[in-house]
């Protein structure tokens, strides 16, 4: 966590959270692998087993791994959120499982909600955040 910057500018790199549900885990290390050339401009959180995985894919990447989500993962990431450390989250969820820490999980969605923040949940919608940010980026908008 002493790597997190604490503010953000149009010329620091984004701050992006990574996060997926076991069932969701290989799509999500597909997604990485198919946009890494976007992401390894960025800087990268994930939860722990996510975070381990899509580096073990994409090993060029800047990624901080935290707590494994149900180990309060989930609400290391929300804090950021809540402190204007994150500009936004890609969180594969699995809709077909029930969850032990479903109240960090929907803790997390809803800060991210609560400080709009622009927010994930499956590959394609995932394509167009990721675009949309850097094209942000690039037009100054
Ligand atoms: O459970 C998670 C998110 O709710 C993800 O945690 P892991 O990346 O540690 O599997």
């Amino acid at each position: 966590m002493e790597q997190i910057l604490s503010s953000n500018s149009s010329d620091s790199p984004l701050r992006l959270a990574l996060v997926a549900h076991d069932a969701k885990k290989a799509d999500l290390v597909d997604w990485v692998r198919q946009n890494t050339s976007l992401l390894q401009g960025a800087d990268l959180f994930a939860t722990g087993t996510t975070g381990t995985k899509i580096l073990d894919a994409s090993p060029q990447l800047k990624l901080t791994c935290l707590k494994s989500g149900p180990l309060g993962g989930d609400q290391q990431l929300g804090a950021m959120i809540c402190e204007g450390k994150l500009d936004a989250l890609f969180f594969f969820i699995d809709p077909m499982s029930p969850m032990p820490h479903d109240v960090d999980i929907k803790a997390l969605s809803r800060l991210a909600i609560v400080y709009d923040i622009p927010c994930a949940h499956s590959p394609s919608t995932a394509n167009f955040v990721l675009k949309g940010l850097f094209s942000q980026r690039e037009t100054g908008a």
